[in-house]
């Protein structure tokens, strides 16, 4: 059975805060209480709020309730725009941590009142380090939630929110609609000596990364794993075993579960999906090591690339290197 190590938090301080950021999923006074001084995060038509700070780094711009109604004061906008702030989570501290899309507002003018830009989330998310990056993507994910779910897909009718933002309710038939995320699965699969990576056509011209593709309706993860790795590159999988997940927000909120999987050292031979896939290709350790060194710069690319190391596909690739150097 897989043991995940998850760290050595203090338990309890860990279990009143996310009973406590369930209770304001729960409780819309003790939210709207909560987001008077809690911290909050920008974004203007869904891109994060970035400042620089003294090491010449970027972290996303933490404000407080005050300083928002401020802002919106000043720029001549209506209060009750706080309303719409969507809880992400409660900081270490205890301070629950919102987030809130001033699109409606004058986007230079917000950045020059609060000493930041709003930059893409495809650029922020690599920008950002350690737990903002996540963070970041989740407020994303929640906001474009909200702003597409208006109507309800069963009755037409409008929907309205709790204050937290966890859930939406139907006007006319009292349906609850809550966050969805489609479950991918991503996988690298090893013949005991080498790896199968493949690129997209869209990738940035060198990049390999794991293969993935989004679980249908019924399957179980082994399942959908099996069968993407059979279209994609017509492998049989002989065994699988589950490494870690992670939220990804691009192009949408996909769920990714990462696994690593073997097949026969005696059936490796790669039929590549072109509709799919531009490329895919066995990698030996060596090719793969010497491409983790790889720094990103602009200019001609190495010949292989691998995904940053926000990406799961970068966690999964690590880890099969760590396994190959201790069995070799
Ligand atoms: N974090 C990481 O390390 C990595 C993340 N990824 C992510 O994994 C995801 C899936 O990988 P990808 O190889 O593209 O997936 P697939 O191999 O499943 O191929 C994508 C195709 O699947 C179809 N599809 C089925 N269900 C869905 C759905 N719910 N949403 C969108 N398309 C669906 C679409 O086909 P059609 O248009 O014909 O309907 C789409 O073009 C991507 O979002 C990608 O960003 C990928 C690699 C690394
Ligand atoms: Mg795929």
């Amino acid at each position: 059975m897989l043991k995940v190590l998850l760290s050595t938090r203090k338990c309890s301080s860990f279990v009143s805060r996310m009973r406590y950021v369930d209770r304001l999923k729960q409780d819309d006074d003790a939210c709207s209480a909560a987001l008077q001084t809690g911290r909050m995060f920008l974004f203007h038509r869904l891109n994060p709020l970035l400042q620089n700070t003294e090491r010449g780094t970027f972290r996303p711009a933490t404000l407080t309730c005050s300083d928002v109604q401020s802002v919106l004061e000043n720029l001549g906008a209506d209060g009750s725009l706080l309303k719409e702030s969507v809880l992400i989570g409660c900081s270490e501290q205890n301070q629950a941590e919102f987030c809130l899309d001033v699109g409606r507002l004058d986007q230079a003018a917000v950045e020059e009142m609060v000493t930041g830009s709003f930059v893409d989330l495809r650029k922020s998310f690599f920008l950002l380090s350690g737990a903002e990056a996540p963070l970041v993507a989740k407020g994303q994910a929640l906001l474009r939630w909200h702003q597409t779910s208006g109507f309800s897909s069963a009755t037409g009718q409008p929907t309205r929110r709790n204050q937290a933002g966890s859930q939406r309710v139907c006007s006319s038939s009292g349906i609850i609609s809550y966050p969805t995320m489609c479950p991918v699965v991503i996988v690298l699969v090893s013949d005991g000596t080498r790896c199968v990576l493949g690129r997209q056509a869209a990738f940035p011209r060198g990049m390999y990364s794991a293969l993935a593709g989004f679980c249908d309706m019924g399957e179980s993860l082994e399942e959908a794993l099996c069968r993407e790795v059979a279209e994609e590159v017509g492998l049989e999988v002989l065994s699988v075993s589950y490494s870690s997940s992670q939220h990804w927000p691009f192009p949408h909120s996909s769920f990714m579960l990462g696994c690593h999987a073997s097949v026969s050292p005696a059936h490796t031979q790669l039929i590549v999906d072109r509709s799919e896939l531009e490329d895919a290709r066995w990698f030996s350790l060596q090719e793969v090591m010497s491409a983790l060194q790889v720094k990103p710069r602009r200019g001609d690319p190495p010949p292989l690339w691998l995904p940053p190391k926000h990406a799961i596909a970068h966690r999964l690739i690590t880890e099969w290197t760590q396994l190959m150097q201790t069995v070799s």
